[in-house]
């Protein structure tokens, strides 16, 4: 007998096995043999992958409904949660997580199980051991997990495990918002607001489980060589990542819920200070580079806090407030459903994250791989070595801390690609899925197609390139970043730290930093660069017969909002000739 089952938007396809203690008849692995097995108690899974968290999680009240014995899990098969490509930062961040969820998971009586191969495998094995009644987790929408998860809904269909997926890592259901568009995911900003708004509000927050009924499962010692659990804090190393700094990193990002949640309401005081005074986005507003950050970003990413508790605490908030709802547009739930959109769009294009193949990127003619400039280019931009000190002091922030700020991303992701080395932003986009801590496929893959202008922004349209010397020296005009981040310079008059190659051998002398020795030399005259760039697209634009069809923002305001160009800001500190 088969059943389908919907957690808001499962989709199930298993026989129906769960009677407990039941002759079960299955298939085994060698697929000649058929064998009897007798479940005394099957296990209700619950998978974790993003989703780190226990409040607001669908699929662990989807894994407590049975009443089975609870068995949650991490499986680390080298590739979910983005352990593919991944450092340092972001694997101590997961770890960390991890080690969270099973401080969180042991005051309730249980423990948070995790095991290393491929997920099918270890499925099966704690299926032949214990039997499985249910496995249960959130969806992953983006189309690189889809060849993961299958495989584990047909595991499920073959043995006859009742399947449970839960949409939870957006507000809306991607999905649903590509059928309310009529198939395709809406090309602009506007239009998307438009679809979400048929929807109607996302999902509240769940309630808290009833966890004094929980029990949970035991599996040792059957399953004591797959299943591990976690006695001490979880370090990168012991999953293959080691450290490539050696220094201290001077912000330091901790993972998990019980973290994301404390630093929730820190947000929430921030942003109820900026409503009371009467504006939206503080971070925006007064970008600061060097106070302590107050991003959220990397616990969306793994799900320690949930989208929708985020969002729907900044809509309460701002009403009790104001006594309204908080504006979509230029806001903070705004920014939120900046993330909805890009994973929308990514969830039918496989080739969401390359230039070809891709219907919603432009072909640009980046300079080859096989260019004599092009190693040397792109290592320096990674290593910080460019010779803009601006540029190389985030490069390194990047490398030693793992997050980055917005305006900043946006400084070098321009930098390496239309405004100044012409590379194409699939390197980029790589460097930063290694190296981010909210490293996200779809959010950072739109980011770079955004800033590059190959696709969301304007057609191949140059005018608002960013310049490396005035952008930096417009938030931080006394070059206190470069110092902290490009120690080489720290004692650089400020007039000269943001174009130090302008400084005279005596003032170089006094500064004990040569350029050329002590600092290099910058890689590229940006002024130049610039308008060759800008040329090169003009020229793109005009031969380009067929554009794909998705090239533009709503408008000009909504290129601005994007990109954090500040209206109080003149637009010579942007425009790059
Ligand atoms: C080249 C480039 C790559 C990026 N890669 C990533 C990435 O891999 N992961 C990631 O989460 N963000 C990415 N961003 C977006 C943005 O820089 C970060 O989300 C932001 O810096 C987080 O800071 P915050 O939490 O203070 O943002 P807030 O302004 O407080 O926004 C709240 C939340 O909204 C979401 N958000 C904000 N801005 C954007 C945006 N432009 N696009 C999509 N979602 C957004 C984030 O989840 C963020 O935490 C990238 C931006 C650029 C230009």
């Amino acid at each position: 007998m088969h059943f389908i089952q919907y957690c808001t938007d499962i989709y199930v396809l298993a026989p129906l096995t769960d009677i407990l203690g039941k002759l079960f008849i299955s298939q085994s692995n060698t697929k000649s043999t058929i064998k009897l097995e007798v479940f005394a108690m099957q296990v209700s899974i619950l998978w974790f992958r993003h989703g780190l968290r226990l409040h607001d999680n669908p699929a662990l009240h989807a894994a407590l409904k049975k009443k089975q014995p609870f068995l949650p899990i991490f499986i680390f098969d080298g590739e979910t949660a983005g352990t593919q490509l991944i450092g340092y930062n972001r694997m101590r961040f997961l770890c960390e997580a991890l080690y969270d969820l099973d401080r969180q998971l042991k005051q309730l009586g249980g423990r948070l199980y995790y095991a290393k191969g491929a997920v099918v495998q270890i499925f099966t094995k704690i299926w032949q051991e214990l039997g499985i009644g249910r496995l249960c987790f959130e969806e992953d929408c983006e189309p690189i997990w889809r060849a993961r998860d299958d495989s584990v809904k047909i595991m499920c269909k073959d043995l006859g495990i009742e399947c449970v997926e839960c949409v939870s890592h957006t507000l809306w259901d991607p999905k649903k918002i590509i059928e309310t568009n009529g198939g395709q995911p809406p090309l602009t900003y506007q239009m998307f607001l438009y679809t979400v708004d048929i929807l109607g509000d996302p999902p509240r927050p769940k309630d808290e489980p009833r966890w004094s009924r929980v029990k949970f499962s035991n599996p040792f010692p059957l399953l004591e060589k797959v299943l591990y659990s976690f006695q001490t804090l979880p370090n990168p190393e012991d999953f293959g990542v080691f450290p490539e700094i050696t220094e201290t990193p001077l912000v330091r990002w901790i993972g998990g819920e019980t973290q994301a949640l404390k630093k929730l309401e820190e947000r929430l005081k921030l942003e109820e200070r900026a409503f009371r005074q009467g504006y939206y986005l503080p971070s925006q507003n007064t970008p600061d580079l060097l106070g302590p950050p107050a991003s959220q970003s990397a616990a969306l990413r793994h799900g320690c806090l949930s989208v929708r508790k985020f969002y729907w605490s900044i809509q309460d908030l701002f009403k009790v407030i104001h006594g309204d709802r908080l504006p979509t547009v230029h806001s903070i739930t705004g920014q939120l459903i900046w993330r909805e959109y890009f994973y929308t769009m990514s969830v039918k294009n496989p080739n969401y994250a390359v230039m070809k193949e891709n219907p919603i990127c432009l072909d640009i003619n980046w300079i080859q791989s096989t260019s004599t400039d092009y190693n040397i280019r792109l290592t320096s931009w990674k290593e910080g070595l460019t010779g803009y000190p601006f540029i190389d002091a985030i490069m390194r922030q990047l490398k030693a801390e793992g997050w980055i700020h917005h305006m900043a991303r946006n400084m070098v992701a321009c930098f390496l690609t239309r405004g100044d080395l012409w590379i194409s932003w699939e390197e980029g986009l790589q460097h930063f899925l290694k190296y981010l801590i909210d490293a996200d496929w779809s959010v950072c893959a739109g980011n770079w197609m955004w800033v590059s202008s190959s696709a969301f922004e304007q057609l191949l349209d140059c005018s608002t390139c960013i310049c490396p010397i005035n952008f930096g020296k417009h938030f931080d005009p006394s070059g206190e970043f470069i110092k902290r981040y490009v120690p080489e310079l720290k004692k650089f008059p400020s007039t000269l730290i943001y174009e130090p190659w302008k400084a005279s051998l005596e003032q170089q002398i006094a500064a004990e930093c040569i350029v050329g020795k002590d600092y290099p030399n910058r890689i590229i005259n940006h002024k130049e660069a610039a308008e060759r760039n800008r040329l090169a697209m003009k020229t793109l634009r005009e031969d380009l017969t067929k554009p794909p069809t998705h090239c533009c923002p709503s408008n000009e305001n909504e290129v601005r909002q994007f990109m954090w160009l500040q209206d109080t800001c003149l637009k010579h500190q942007y425009v790059s000739i």
